[in-house]
Order: structure tokens, then C-alpha cells, then sequence
């Protein structure tokens, strides 16, 4: 077993040296592992221009006396969408950033210190999971609004990686395989354009952190909206269904699986359409080899994840694609235990009820996609084009993939240049291997008989049928699935090194025309007959550590990674461009949509004025959540307790007790470990390396709600508290102090795009709903502390939550999880193998629930004359966060 790091030497000693000597973004030694990006940035356009100490992208002051001219490299243009800096504008998450970067420098005071990464602000901890925190950050000249994922790296000192034990050597790989993925995700996320999938904007890497600058999505997450909603329509479900179909057809077609699709990893952006996001574990897959990495989060996760077979990709997105699907039209996962190992059995049985209210359509979909046999299992096409899916729809989603030509030889070697990040090796080797599949009989034969994306002829299906066979034969040791045996479309995952190449090629001409021919899909009948021409951009990559040799084999018992190449990895980094003329594209992509059957419309067809005049976002409504109390940092506000407690501030209990647990992915699982392991008892030792606290905590208190997200944090109480502080977004010093109902500001008119349900709204003014908001988090104690629009809420559970009280059934027709309180004990929750490897299973008694972290926001739709309460998760257990959440709207009574 190779336990050596390749390619990470010490940095350390040279850090402050390299900050002032790299204006921009920062690598910490010039030496620095990552050759390739310094040079990248020491050649851009930033370098030239930037003094030396305007940045500092690993957190230290921004230096005052900065020139605006300074502020940010131009080729990184990442203003696809301007902000205004409205006070009135959506929740800003506590940063008020100017749109002008002068002003940002007009202040030298020591306010003005705030953490710089790149051409980005930082702001307050948005979410977190297991890969680590994701922040909101503004851009410094354009003030557009970012998610900031944060990732540590691998510290090549690490004790771990000298140490020799088993659990040392396991942890050191840990962190090195959530290094490859956030790679991945950086390189993957940076070249999809999707209207239905949230892009990267940029990437830095320090010598600490990697960070990856998404578009921020600013409509709320799916998981919120369910709380809101409860079980949708089905009409209302469609839209989400539909968009996520399409997600996966365009990911799919460019052979890409994403692994993880679950329901907090939808979000809703501003105008009601989904974005999916965390591709922190998303892969290349090839129809003729199966991955072996087995992932995701187990209510999510398909049954051969769970039994470690290997599988060629998209199915186990498909059966993901199932449960999301019965949450959105049930409001509940199908598969649900407290019990991990009967969760497993649950979920390998694939046993789903069908609640009575669901149309014959729905459960003859949903019976389609939760086959437990994945070679049974509906294939993308038949779902895109089932009766339910199209119900008052012209056809199938489409997938949003350009017009493509059949690639031809020469290659274009600007862009094998830029195929880092996928492990691919060299570009010498990209392009001997392109060349092999570009030359083989398989691809010269299609494109000589023409590019079809129709139902394909008897004599083309041969053609094509052969070829797979063939390679079966040779490489399969399973069945391949049916529906992925023969492509109907050259372009439809034909090779993954073909894949990239156009996602490349893509980018470098949107990057060149500034305009994204996305939308028209001409069939391409005829093959050029010469290269395809492209423009080269900068997208380079620093050397990734190799893998080291541990890979899991087809038993499912060692980490592992998938393989595809099998060859060096290498780091990826783009700095792509964007322009208006883009986003003008993806601010409505549901105008593709045709008979969309929108659950805004009521709100959307009413009302256009009133909204920030000074916004540039296109979104057909406007999200405007303003503070009912003063905008200025509010100190921390006790419970207003109706038990006897005294008030506790956040500084308390944060010391005490600053877990913070989420539902997460898991990073490596391995759920066929998961079954040997369930009877192991928890051991610390093997719980900690570089996951973030929040994992952490998962992983020792909550067997299923544990990520395998990797990495080293040797003090996590510390962590944790880091945390809890940047959640929070301010220190937590400070006592308690109650803030008087009168220092509520009125609160100015948000317009929602049908966000509220009858659970979330009321006639009710603004002081009662949040008079009745302190008594219930009050009774639930729920510390909090009041922020702009709203509250800052943690809730350290003692025992369990229960969904509803008996006198106060709920309004919002919401099923929660069945948590029950029952002799003491407390949830278990809804993730995921790691926990199986740790926890005893049987004994959830012991478990101890998460931390949850959230905000909750008073806001107002005008015309209507309803004020209402939102919910934001930060972090914690989804379902307890649910159940949470539900509890609250019960007491509330809106
Ligand atoms: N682009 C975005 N815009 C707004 N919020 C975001 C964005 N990306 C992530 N978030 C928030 O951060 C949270 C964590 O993000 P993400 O799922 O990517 O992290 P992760 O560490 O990979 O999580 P997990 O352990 O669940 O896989 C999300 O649930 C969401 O609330």
C-alpha cells in the first residue's frame, strides 16, 4: 500500500514570504506544489497589475490603501450578475458590500478588515457539510454575490503522514482523496453551463485551503421549500422534476455521474428554477467500465451502492432521482429507519409504499425508478419521456447540450492542455489516448454514417451494438444495463476523454464569442472535414498528489477511487469568464420551458414593480427579505424563555457544547463496509481526520448522519467552535440582551415567488408573528439571536424533537421523519455509511442528535397583506432540521 503524499513538499517556512510576493491569490511557497497556477497567475493580467500587498486571499486584513485599480484581474470577470447594493436586496448574509471597490477602500478603519479571497469578500458561514464551510462572499468591483466553498488541504507536515498505523495511514488517505474531489468538483463545475446546475465562478488554492467561487443561489434550498410546502402537487413537483431531469441528461450525456443528487443538494434560485450543486462527488463514467467508489448519502443511495457492486453510473443518479422525486409528492423519504442495519435492509428490498394520494402516472414513474435491480431499473430517456413527466408539456426536458460536430484528428492541442483535474495524465497521454478513440472503428464508423440524435436504424444499432459487445466481452464483468448499451447519439457519452474535450472546447469558445450557443440543438448531419477550430484559454492546473495504490478493489473493502485512467492526477483550475450575454441565457431558462406549470405564478403574474431599481439580475421577481430590526449587529438576544432557564448566549453554549451535525454525503463510503461494520463499536481515533467539525461531530455522535468526508482537524472542539462563530457571524461574547419588540423596524415588502404555504404565512402583523417566534423557540429552547430580517437560531437537542405536539397538529401538511421520543433516546439520522463503520447499530439509543444551525426569517409578501416566516438551513441533520422546523411552524400557529 503506497501511503506516500506525491508532490505536496512543506510550505510552511516560506508562507509569508510568497504572500508578498504574489499580489493576488497567494500560494504560500514558490516552490509551491502547485507550479503550474503560479505561473498561471504570475502571467495574467492581475499580476501585472496589482501591488503586491492588495490581497490576501487566506483571510488577512484587506490592506486599506489599496487603489481601486487594483481590485480584482479583469480577465477574471466573473460579473455575470452585478448586485445592487440595495439595503433592500435578499438576505445578504450580514456583508454589506458596495458595488463600487472604491468604496470599499474609502475606510481605512479597522472595520474595514475583512477576509479577502481573490477578487471576493468573505461574508458569514452559509452552509456546511463535509467537504467544509461554504461562505457568502461579493465580489469586490461588481458586488455580485458568491458561495464560497472552502475546503482545507492536506497539510504535507502532517503528523498522519509519517505515522505508520493503520489508522494514521487510512486518515492520510482520507484527506487526500477529498483533495481529488474537490479537484473534481472545481474542474467539473467550471466548465458544466447548465441552467439547472450551479457553476463555478473561479477557484483559488492556497497552501491551506482550496476555494471554489459558485454563483450563489439565492432562492433557498429544496429542503427548505418542503418545509415550507410540505408534499408538493404533483403539477408543482413536475416543474423541480423536470429541471432535474434535464440536469441529469446534460450531465449524463457528457459522461458525467453525479452521485450525490439528494434533496439538499437542490437549491431554488430567485426565479423559482432549481440549481444543483456538490459535485464533490460526481465522477466520469464509461458505458463499457463500472466505478467502484460507494457513495453518497443512504437515503439516497441506491441498493448496489449498499451492497458494493460496481456500477456503470448513471443508474444510481436515476435511483437517487427516485427518492427526490417521492420527497418532493410525499414529503417524506420511502425508505426510513432508525435502525441503520434496517435501514439498510429497507433500502435493499426496495419495498416502497405509495401513499393513495398519488396518481397512477406518479407510482408508475416512481415504481420505475426505485428497481432495486439496476439492469431493471428505468433508464434516463424512459423517464424523461414517461406520461407523468409530460403532462401538459409539449415533450421530454431538454438537456441544454450544444450543437456538437464529431471531433476529428489533429487534435486541438490548446485544448488537451486544458483537460486537468480528471485524472486523466499528461497531455501527451490525453492525446494518444483521444487519438486511439477518435481513430477507432467504433467513432469513424458513426461519424461516417452520420450523427443522429433520433430513434437509430436497425443497421446503425448493430454498429453500435457490436462495438459494445466487443468491449464487454473484454472488460465487463457484469451485465451492462440495456439502456446504456447503445448510444443513440455520438455525442451522447461516448468516451469520457471525448466528453471533456467538448466541455473544453465549449468553454474556450464561449470564453472567445462571450456568447453561449447553448439553446440551439441542430442535428449535425455531416462530419467536417477538418479539425475543429478553437481558441485556446488559460485553465491551469496545479499537479495533484497521486493516488496511492489502496484503491478499493471490486469488494468494496479498501478505499478507493473510481477507475477510470488510473493514471496522475492532476489539480484543475479555471478561471472562467462570463458574460451578460450568458446570463441573459440562464436568467430564464424556463421560458424553454413551455407550459411550465409554475407554482409562482401567483405571485409572479401580479406584481413587477418595486423592486430594486438598481438590480441587474433578471429574475422576473425579486426576493426582498428587509430587517425588522436595526441593520447594525444586533447583540446576542436570550431565549425569551418561558421555562425557567436563564437565557443562554451562544458564547455559553458554544463552549460547551459546539457540534454542529449535518447530514452529509459520504465521501468514500463504502456501504459494503458499512454492513461488516455494524456491529463495531465507535472508535474516536478513526473519526477525525480533516473533516471538517461538523463531520466530525457526525461521525462521533451520529452514525447516520457521518459523512467520509476526509481531511485532518486535530482540535475539533476548537473547530467547532470556529465554526459555530462564523456561523453565527459574529463573536459571541457578548451576553444576552433582550431586544424590545419596539426596536422592530417595519418590515419593508419581500416578494416571494410563491414561497410561502399556508404554514408560513399570516395575517398576522409583524410584532405578534415574531412575539410568537421568541415564545416558541422559547419553549423549544432554541437559542437565537436576532440578525438582519430575522433570527440566527442553534438548537442543541437534549432528547429527541417531536414532529408535532398533540395539541397542535400541524397546518403545514408536512411529514416528518418518524423520530419518537421515546425512553430517552435520541434521533438517529439520515446519513450515511461512515457511521455504520463507527456506530453499533442497534444501539441508536446512545446516539447523540446534532447540533442544528438555521435562520429564520420574518418577512412580508405586500399585495397581500401576509407577513410569514422563511427558513434557512446552516447546518445539522437534515431531518432533524426538518422536524425542527416543522415543530416550529406547528407552535406558531400561523
Ligand atoms: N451556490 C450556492 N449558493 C447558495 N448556497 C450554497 C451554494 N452552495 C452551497 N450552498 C450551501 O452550503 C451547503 C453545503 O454545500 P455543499 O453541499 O456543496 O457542501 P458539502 O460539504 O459538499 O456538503 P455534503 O456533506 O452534504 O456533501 C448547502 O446545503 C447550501 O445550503
Amino acid at each position: 500500500m503506497d501511503n506516500h503524499i506525491h508532490g505536496v513538499p512543506a510550505v510552511s517556512s516560506k508562507r509569508a514570504e510568497a504572500m508578498s510576493a504574489l499580489p493576488k491569490i497567494k500560494i504560500s511557497d514558490p516552490s509551491n506544489r502547485h507550479p503550474n497556477l503560479i505561473d498561471a497567475f504570475m502571467q495574467s493580467p492581475s499580476h501585472q497589475t496589482q501591488p503586491k500587498s492588495s490581497v490576501d486571499p487566506v483571510g488577512l486584513p484587506f490592506s486599506p490603501q489599496v487603489s481601486s485599480s487594483a481590485l480584482g484581474p479583469k480577465r477574471s470577470a466573473s460579473a455575470r450578475k452585478p448586485l445592487p447594493t440595495s439595503p433592500n436586496r435578499s438576505r445578504d448574509h450580514g456583508l454589506r458590500v458596495p458595488a463600487s471597490a472604491a468604496l470599499i477602500h474609502s475606510d481605512d478603519k479597522s472595520r474595514e478588515r475583512r477576509k479577502v479571497i481573490g477578487n471576493y469578500i468573505l461574508g458569514k458561514t452559509i452552509g456546511a457539510g463535509s467537504m467544509g464551510k461554504v461562505k457568502v462572499a461579493h465580489h469586490i468591483k461588481t458586488g455580485e454575490q458568491v458561495a464560497i466553498k472552502i475546503v482545507l488541504r492536506q497539510n504535507p507536515d502532517s503528523q498522519k503522514l509519517k505515522a505508520t498505523s493503520q489508522e494514521a495511514l487510512k486518515a492520510a488517505q482520507s484527506e487526500k482523496n477529498r483533495e481529488i474531489r474537490t479537484v473534481r468538483e472545481a474542474a467539473l463545475s467550471t466548465l458544466l453551463r447548465h441552467p439547472y446546475i450551479c457553476e463555478a465562478r473561479d477557484v483559488y488554492i492556497t497552501s491551506s485551503h482550496y476555494y471554489i467561487a459558485f454563483e450563489f443561489v439565492d432562492g433557498g434550498q429544496m429542503l427548505d421549500y418542503i418545509i415550507s410546502h410540505g408534499k408538493l402537487k404533483e403539477k408543482q413537483a413536475r416543474k423541480f422534476v423536470r429541471q432535474i431531469g434535464s440536469s441529469l441528461k446534460y450531465l449524463h450525456h457528457n459522461s458525467i455521474v453525479h452521485r450525490d443528487l439528494k434533496i439538499e443538494n437542490i437549491l431554488i434560485s430567485k426565479n423559482g428554477d432549481i440549481k444543483i450543486i456538490d459535485f464533490g462527488l460526481s465522477n466520469l463514467y464509461m458505458r463499457q467500465s463500472r466505478l467502484r467508489t460507494f457513495c453518497g448519502s443512504l437515503y439516497f443511495a441506491a441498493p448496489e451502492l449498499l451492497s458494493a457492486q460496481p456500477y456503470i453510473g448513471p443508474e444510481v443518479d436515476i435511483w437517487s432521482f427516485g427518492i427526490v422525486l417521492y420527497v418532493l409528492v410525499c414529503g417524506k423519504v420511502p425508505f426510513d429507519d432508525q435502525n441503520m442495519s434496517a435501514l439498510h435492509a429497507k433500502i435493499k428490498k426496495g419495498a416502497v409504499e405509495y401513499p393513495a394520494y398519488l396518481s397512477g402516472d406518479c407510482k408508475s414513474l416512481l415504481s420505475r425508478m426505485l428497481v432495486t435491480d439496476p439492469l431493471k431499473r428505468a433508464s434516463l430517456d424512459e423517464i424523461l419521456t414517461h406520461p407523468w413527466m409530460n403532462r401538459s408539456y409539449d415533450g421530454p426536458p431538454p438537456s441544454f447540450a450544444p450543437e456538437r460536430l464529431p471531433i476529428t484528428l489533429p487534435l486541438d492541442q490548446s485544448i488537451i492542455k486544458e483537460m486537468n483535474g480528471f485524472d486523466f495524465g499528461p497531455p501527451e497521454k490525453i492525446s494518444r489516448e483521444l487519438t486511439k478513440v477518435i481513430s477507432s472503428e467504433a467513432y469513424q464508423s458513426l461519424a461516417k454514417t452520420g450523427f443522429y440524435s433520433g430513434p437509430i436504424s436497425a443497421d446503425k444499432r448493430k454498429n453500435f451494438f457490436e462495438f459494445r459487445v466487443r468491449h464487454a466481452t473484454q472488460d465487463i464483468e457484469n451485465p451492462i444495463l440495456p439502456s446504456l448499451s447503445i448510444n443513440s447519439n455520438i455525442y451522447d457519452a461516448f468516451h469520457p476523454l471525448i466528453s471533456i474535450y467538448y466541455l473544453v472546447l465549449e468553454r474556450q469558445q464561449y470564453d472567445k464569442r462571450g456568447s453561449w450557443n447553448r439553446y440551439v440543438k441542430t442535428p449535425v448531419s455531416s462530419v467536417p472535414s477538418s479539425p475543429i477550430q478553437t481558441q485556446s484559454f488559460s485553465r491551469s492546473l496545479p499537479p495533484m498528489p497521486e493516488l496511492s495504490d489502496n484503491r478499493i478493489n471490486s469488494k468494496g473493502n479498501e478505499p478507493n477511487d473510481d477507475e477510470l485512467s488510473g493514471i496522475t492526477r492532476k489539480l484543475s483550475l479555471i478561471r472562467g469568464k462570463h458574460s451578460p450575454e450568458t446570463q441573459s441565457h440562464f436568467s430564464s431558462p424556463s421560458t424553454l420551458e413551455k407550459k411550465s406549470s409554475s407554482i409562482f405564478r401567483r405571485f409572479s403574474s401580479r406584481r413587477k414593480p418595486n423592486r430594486s431599481s438598481s438590480s441587474t439580475r433578471s429574475s422576473s421577481s425579486t426576493l426582498q427579505i428587509s430587517a425588522p430590526l436595526e441593520a447594525t449587529q444586533s447583540p446576542v438576544v436570550p431565549r425569551a424563555k418561558s421555562s425557567s432557564k436563564p437565557p443562554i448566549s451562544y458564547k455559553n453554549k458554544a463552549g460547551n457544547s459546539g457540534n454542529i451535525g449535518r447530514s452529509t454525503s459520504v465521501r468514500e463510503g463504502r456501504y459494503a463496509g458499512v454492513d461488516k461494520m455494524l456491529n463495531s463499536p465507535i472508535n474516536d481515533n478513526t473519526l477525525t481526520s480533516g473533516v471538517p467539525p461538523a463531520v466530525q461531530h457526525n461521525r462521533l455522535l451520529n452514525p447516520r448522519g457521518a459523512s467520509l468526508g476526509r481531511g485532518t482537524v486535530a482540535d475539533a472542539t476548537f473547530k467547532q467552535k470556529q465554526v459555530l462563530n462564523d456561523t453565527m457571524g459574529q463573536s459571541l461574547g457578548k451576553h444576552a440582551e433582550a431586544k424590545s419588540q419596539e426596536k422592530i423596524d417595519p418590515i419593508k415588502p419581500v416578494f416571494l415567488k410563491g414561497l410561502f404555504s399556508v404554514s408560513t404565512t399570516s395575517t398576522k402583523n409583524t410584532e405578534s408573528i415574531q412575539r410568537d417566534l421568541i415564545r416558541v423557540m422559547g419553549l423549544l429552547d432554541i437559542e437565537y439571536k436576532e440578525i438582519k430580517g430575522g433570527y440566527s437560531c442553534i438548537y442543541r437537542p437534549q432528547g429527541n424533537i417531536p414532529s408535532t405536539l398533540p395539541s397542535t397538529p400541524s397546518k403545514a401538511n408536512f411529514n416528518a421523519p418518524r423520530r419518537h421520543p421515546s425512553n430517552g433516546s435520541n434521533f438517529s439520522t439520515d446519513s450515511y455509511g461512515l457511521v455504520a463503520d463507527n456506530a453499533q447499530v442497534g444501539n441508536t439509543e446512545n446516539l447523540v442528535p446534532s447540533v442544528l444551525t438555521f435562520e429564520i426569517y420574518i418577512v412580508k409578501v405586500p399585495i397581500l397583506s401576509l407577513r410569514g416566516v422563511s427558513f434557512h438551513r446552516i447546518s445539522g441533520n437534515s431531518w432533524q432540521y426538518k422536524t425542527l422546523a416543522s415543530r416550529i411552524l406547528n407552535e406558531l400557529k400561523l
